[in-house]
């Protein structure tokens, strides 16, 4: 295998320049899925990932997804799926990623154009989506060039799967999984998924487990339209009011989930499991460098490894409908919705924990004796996932990443969520990884999202490796 693979990281090189040309046409395309205006630009990028793998000689499909739940005025951006090789002999790698990314403005504070790849002289590679998750989703367009041009065989074949509405909670595509596993994915022998980030900037890491999310709305309500807070001001219920009041009870400043009974579900710590996070490449000085700040709850790794890992959090993300403009305008919102999300873990479930918070912020806005109207309701929810790491997929990826970096990866879980990753899991049977292509401080969904040219081109290198480390593995396990 070496000197296959030698030619093959040759020819990685030498095409570095065009894959950072591919990465950059892919973020030119602004496809923020949660917002209206610009799903032709979504349904855009799923048509262009079809045509670069149309010219690599994949065959591709675009499958339509139907309307979007509670906005059937839009319909869902098409899963783009395709095929590369179907050779009998060889073992059969689905992999997925998303081509959605979150949205970005100027005014949220970018110093470079977000939709535009702007690459500085340490070779960060700025735009939004280049981490999240395009980057890695092209990696694997690149691994299949590169292998064209460099004449290496193909070591497996290839199943893709890429969405583009995980950003928003990966609508319709559970259901299509499921159709799917026996059908367009029945040869899947294991499952691949890119679309996370190593715990610090040096170390790569394999991931086993993540977050699960559930993502709730309070719509409160009240006065018939906006008012002028000089003329009804101390003479009406103010939504916003009551929403900053409501929203006050969930959580505390310390990240203390307020919310009576969700701790009773979260699985205890064992002594087994405590004594694992102490080997792990992670500093505090990590976090604070991804941070930006030193603003971290916990003084130690550990328990900040377990924050982000085995416990819920609960952040309150935005409120739609209030004034957050420059200025001071001096207007009572009729009508505010706040956005808040609980990241869970083993063992809580979506719906039990739903009804908690459900009877929690109906308590709390009946307390606040408020003539307004009060709505919550969960948005999307996707379940945690734990997998166990010893099966040929990580073994074959554990040295994929020991040839590309030279460091055996740690084992890492997420605090992040990618709700698809168990839907795989079950639905196929097979073994899922994550293996992740950026690291720590890309600042995914925040301003000035980057991927380093390093993490691209060596991760694109990497990917393929462990393309050619699977087809060595013993299928057992
Ligand atoms: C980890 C992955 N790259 C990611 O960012 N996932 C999102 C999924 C999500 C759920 N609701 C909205 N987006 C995340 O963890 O926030
Ligand atoms: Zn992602
Ligand atoms: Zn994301």
């Amino acid at each position: 295998m070496a000197p296959q693979l030698d030619a093959y990281f040759k020819q990685v090189e030498a095409s570095s320049e065009d894959f950072i040309e591919r990465l950059r046409k892919a973020v030119a395309i602004p496809s923020v899925s949660a917002m209206d205006e610009h799903r032709p630009d979504v349904v855009k990028m799923g048509q262009w990932l079809a045509s670069e793998l149309k010219n690599l000689g994949a065959e591709v499909e675009l499958r339509p997804l139907g309307k979007q739940p509670h906005k059937e005025y839009l319909d869902l951006p098409p899963v783009v799926i395709g095929r590369y090789g179907n050779d009998k002999k060889k073992r059969t790698i689905l992999v997925y990623g998303h081509y959605d990314v979150q949205p970005a403005l100027m005014e949220d504070g970018w110093s470079t154009k977000p939709f535009e790849l702007s690459v500085d002289e340490k070779g960060r590679m700025y735009g939004r989506g280049s981490t999240d998750d395009k980057g890695p989703v092209l990696g694997w367009l690149n691994v299949i060039e590169a292998h064209q041009k460099a004449g290496v065989g193909f070591p497996v074949n290839l199943l893709m799967c890429f969405e583009g509405m995980e950003e928003y909670g990966s609508e319709g595509l559970d259901d299509f999984i499921n159709e799917e596993a026996k059908k367009y994915f029945k040869d899947a022998d294991a499952v691949c998924i890119s679309d996370n980030y190593w715990l610090g900037t040096e170390k790569p890491c394999l991931t086993y487990g993540l977050r699960g999310v559930n993502y709730y709305s309070i719509e409160i309500s009240g006065p018939g339209q906006d008012l002028h807070s000089g003329v009804f001001g101390g003479t009406t219920h103010e939504p916003m009011t009551d929403l900053t009041k409501v929203l006050g009870t969930l959580v505390d400043t310390d990240g203390t989930i307020l919310i009576k009974g969700i701790k009773d579900f979260v699985a205890p710590l064992t002594d087994e499991e405590k004594s694992l996070y102490g080997d792990i490449a992670f500093t505090m000085d990590n976090l604070y460098e991804s941070l930006g700040s030193q603003t971290g709850i916990f003084p130690d790794k550990e328990r900040t490894l377990m924050g982000r890992w085995r416990y819920p959090s609960l952040s309150i993300h935005g409120i739609e409908g209030a004034f957050s403009a420059p200025g001071a305008k001096t207007v009572i919102p009729a009508k505010v919705t706040g956005k808040f999300s609980i990241r869970t873990v083993p063992n809580m479930e979506i719906d039990p924990v739903n009804e908690l918070v459900i009877k929690h912020v109906q308590d709390a806005f009946s307390k606040l004796n408020s003539k307004n109207t009060c709505k919550v309701w969960c948005q999307h929810a996707g379940k945690w996932w734990v997998a166990s790491p010893k099966h040929w997929n990580f073994t074959a990826a554990g040295k994929a990443v020991e040839h590309v970096w030279g460091v055996k990866p740690d084992l890492t879980r997420e605090g992040g969520s990618i709700p698809v990753t168990l839907t795989f899991e079950q639905a196929t049977g097979k073994n899922v990884l994550l293996l992740p292509m950026g690291s720590s401080t890309d600042a995914a969904h925040s301003i000035n999202e980057k991927l380093d040219r390093r993490n691209y081109i060596e991760g694109t290198k990497l990917l393929g490796a462990y393309l050619h480390y699977v087809a060595e593995e013993p299928m057992e396990g």
